[in-house]
């Protein structure tokens, strides 16, 4: 028997997503999430989708991200998918931040981990639990290739131009300060799927990606390769994000250390956790700032422009540094599902060509699908992002014989 099931981990600051697929046709056969990991009240949610069950739900304590992936590797043995089974081909992890090295998914081994480990500095949300899943998934199943990729890895294609601080090359280069971009894997999928929307090939457009989650990222997409990102050496910068201030003076940071008598690690906290939407009006659930606004709330109305006009200045930037558009696509959570956001980032800028008809940008749905005007110069797209299978691709081209 060929083993053709490959299971992807997600491991988040305080959260595991994971989906095991089956990639002859890259059906999903279980996924689920675990959250507020550290807490008392950790949830896991896990669908067995071969066998069409319930999903199944439990709360409680979850101390670290070993215990959550042993409670997956639990779920998973229940619906006779667990980790022991001979049809598991590999295990992919996505790694949030792997440098300038790493340019490819790769397959982990020790000098591989001791990279990720030495990135910490500069992904210290992110790396540490990337870190806890692959060695966590490695004891399970040492025979097992486990595989990493990158969300820095699609970025690395920026020109220098792009990738640069305008800060004293030495000092930069001695610190490896520069802007690495993240949400690679998504930007890549949602680029391509963009241009097959558009019955083209990814070589033959320009394409501006918005990945709008909870943490947010705009690229410059040309002819398939990035050339400029809004996340730089951390995802701290560019947009307004859902706890991430995004762009600032960085003399802030200065401004609150000397003034503010503020510590550096209440900073980072402040910019990374109490900021963005939350810092701005309390939610950083953009159903719940629609809600509000709906109901008359100036706070949340001032947060959703903050939001918006970043986000339009990010697009006029990257329609001058592409030069030629072919496509704006929306994916992410708000990207895919906040109509309002896609109608507000996109009104006034009809000279440039970008438009949203009202009627298609109110329908919902699962599949890409244009939201522009018939006959319009610039294609508008909501195109649903899929880091999991494209993970799950990517591992299983590689290990795959
Ligand atoms: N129906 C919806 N309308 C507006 N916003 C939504 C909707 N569904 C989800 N979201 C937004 O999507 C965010 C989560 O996006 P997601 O891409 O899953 O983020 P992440 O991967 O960073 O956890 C939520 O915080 C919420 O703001
Ligand atoms: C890199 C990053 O911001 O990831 P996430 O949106 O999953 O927090
Ligand atoms: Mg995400």
């Amino acid at each position: 028997m060929t083993a053709t099931r490959v299971l992807v981990l997600n491991s988040g600051s305080s959260s595991v997503k994971y989906q095991l697929l089956d990639m002859r046709d890259s059906s999903r056969l279980a996924n689920g999430l675990v959250e507020r990991i550290g807490e008392q009240s950790s949830r896991l949610k896990h669908t067995p989708l071969a066998t069409g069950g319930e999903s199944r739900e439990r709360t409680g304590p979850i101390a670290d991200h070993d215990a959550a992936l042993k409670a997956v590797a639990e779920e998973l043995a229940k619906d006779g998918l667990g980790l022991d089974s001979p049809e598991l081909a590999a295990i992919g992890h996505r790694v949030v931040h792997g440098g300038k090295h790493f340019t490819q998914p790769t397959v982990i081994d020790g000098a591989v981990l001791a990279e990720i480990e030495r990135l910490i500095p500069v992904a210290p949300l992110h790396n540490p639990a990337n870190l806890t899943g692959i060695r966590t998934a490695t004891a399970l199943r040492p025979d097992l290739p486990q595989v990493a990729v990158f969300d820095t890895a699609f970025h690395t294609t920026m020109p220098e131009a792009a990738a640069r601080y305008a800060i004293d090359v030495e000092t930069a280069d001695a610190h490896r300060v520069r802007r690495y971009g993240f949400h690679g894997t998504s930007h890549a999928y949602v680029s391509r799927a963009t241009a097959k929307l558009l019955g083209k090939a990814p070589e033959e457009v320009n394409v501006i990606v918005l990945h709008l989650g909870n943490g947010a990222s705009a690229s410059a997409v040309e002819k398939g390769r990035c050339v400029d990102t809004s996340m730089g050496l951390t995802p701290l910068e560019g947009l307004v994000m859902g706890t991430r201030s995004g762009d600032t003076d960085p003399a802030v940071i200065f401004h609150l250390a000397r003034v503010g008598e503020m510590s550096i690690d209440e900073i980072d906290t402040l910019l990374n956790k109490k900021s963005g939407l939350v810092g701005l009006c309390g939610d950083n659930d953009m159903r719940e700032i629609r809600r509000r606004i709906d109901e008359g709330d100036e706070r949340a109305k001032l947060a959703f422009d903050i939001y918006i006009h970043r986000l339009k200045k990010y697009i006029g930037a990257y329609y001058a540094v592409l030069g030629h558009v072919d496509a704006v696509a929306f994916t992410a959570g708000v990207g895919e599902n906040a109509a309002p956001v896609r109608e507000a980032a996109m009104a006034g800028l009809g000279s440039l060509g970008l438009a949203v008809d009202d009627g298609l940008n109110a329908v919902r749905g699962d599949e890409p699908r244009l939201i522009s005007p018939a006959g319009a110069r610039v294609a508008v797209a909501v195109v649903p992002t899929d880091e999991e299978l494209e993970i799950a691709t990517q591992t299983y081209a590689l290990v795959k014989r």
